[in-house]
């Protein structure tokens, strides 16, 4: 290899002021303010509006950024009409996929400045989780139901996916899971969004192909895959036999690892504590131990517990189906999204890295015929 930075790792592509990874020290900062803090502290809203202006906001340009979002989650009919004909085999992610570029062909101009990045990005906001919320209604032969302006985004979304407002616990945990999500630097969704909008295509079109990126099971998609392991396992007795089984065969623990942190994910840490209070109790002994026997025999590669391990026991203790768990990481990162590319295309330049030839040059072209 010319470098070594195979799979981009450890390479800087620009310098950023929006957030802040410790990856030895498990310490995670969303400008300047520890996740931790935020996440007991703060809200969805506010922490959207620190990542995307950098300060955080004062009491009345809070109430003015809730209810500006609170506003724009109408959906427009088209599209509601396009959600009843998306099939109903579609996973969640890619319906979403398609649900935000149909918006995009409603209002998909280039996006050439900050200032109309985040004019969209509160539309887009607004509307992932009812976009989400309705398609799991239709898909389950329910009626959607109109969204609030008077619930928090975290509220409104419980409401409108069980048709009831939720406990105070359950919206609680779902900002705090909002806010963990919404932004990791330069991970891999994150660099699709940007890669897109260094050509100066639209904001539409970057966050279609930054929700692509994140459906993957390396990525975002690994919330899904680690409560499914934990349904496989199926009893605390049995983890440790599964986890040998699955060293052996090559399998990858879902929820674990982490190209940048080599030791536990703070947000890990915090979901963790609410996986404790509100999770299904077998599930969460069956995590527990699985963690023990990570921590012991991979602990040494740098392997350990990242976001995705815990937050599905705590989406399952509020009655939502796996198969949407990708999507409330998308709700979340909606927000990283949005910032970062605001944040690049003030200062563009086309994202183009190198791949090293390694192939033959210079062969003679037969014709098909005489191959
Ligand atoms: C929100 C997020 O995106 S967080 C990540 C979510 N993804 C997951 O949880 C999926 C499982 N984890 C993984 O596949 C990986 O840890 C990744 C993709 C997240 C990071 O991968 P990389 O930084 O490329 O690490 P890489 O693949 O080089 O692995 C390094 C070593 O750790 C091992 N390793 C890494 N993750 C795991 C895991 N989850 N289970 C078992 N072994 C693992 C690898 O086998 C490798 O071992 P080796 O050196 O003996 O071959
Ligand atoms: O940073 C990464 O590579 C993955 C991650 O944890 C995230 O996107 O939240």
């Amino acid at each position: 290899m010319v470098n070594s930075g195979k799979g981009l790792e450890n390479v800087y592509i620009d310098q950023s002021s929006i957030c802040y990874i410790d990856g030895f020290g498990g310490k995670l900062y969303y400008r300047g303010y520890s996740i931790e803090e935020l996440a007991e502290m703060s809200s969805f809203e506010e922490v959207t509006f620190l990542l995307w202006y950098g300060e955080l906001p004062t009491k009345k340009e809070l109430e003015e950024f809730s209810k500006e979002l609170a506003r724009s989650r109408k959906l427009p009919e088209e599209l509601l009409d396009l959600l009843y004909r998306i099939p109903k085999t579609a996973h969640p992610m890619g319906a979403l996929r398609t649900a935000v570029s149909f918006l995009g062909n409603l209002n998909g101009e280039p996006s050439a400045t900050p200032e109309d990045v985040f004019r969209k990005g509160i539309s887009v906001t607004a509307k992932i989780p009812v976009i989400v919320a309705t398609l799991y209604r239709i898909k389950n032969g329910l009626d959607p139901i109109e969204p609030s302006t008077k619930l928090s985004h975290a509220a409104n979304f419980l409401y409108m996916l069980h048709g009831e407002k939720p406990p105070k616990e359950w919206e609680k945990a779902m900002d705090v899971a909002l806010i963990l999500y919404a932004e990791h630097e330069i991970n891999a969704s994150t660099l699709t969004v940007m890669t897109v909008g260094s050509t100066l295509s639209d904001y539409y079109s970057a966050i279609v192909a930054g929700i692509g990126a994140l459906k993957g099971p390396l990525h975002g998609g690994a919330v899904e895959g680690a409560i499914r392991q934990f349904m496989e396992i199926g009893s605390p007795e049995k983890v440790e036999e599964w986890f040998f089984n699955a060293l052996k065969e090559k399998r990858r623990i879902m929820g674990a690892g982490h190209r940048v942190y080599k030791t536990y994910d703070p947000r890990a840490k915090v979901f963790k504590k609410y996986a404790r209070l509100l999770g299904d109790k077998t599930l969460y002994e069956i995590a527990e131990r699985l963690e023990r026997l990570v921590l012991e025999h991979l602990g040494k590669k740098g392997v350990s517990i990242n976001v995705d391990y815990w937050s599905g026991i705590v989406f399952h203790a509020m009655g939502i189906p796996i198969e949407l768990y990708t999507t409330i990481f998308a709700m979340g990162r909606i927000a990283g999204w949005t910032a970062h590319l605001a944040e690049y295309i003030s200062h563009n330049r086309l994202i183009r890295p190198r791949l090293q030839y390694v192939g033959e040059i210079g062969k003679k072209y037969v014709p098909v015929e005489m191959r």
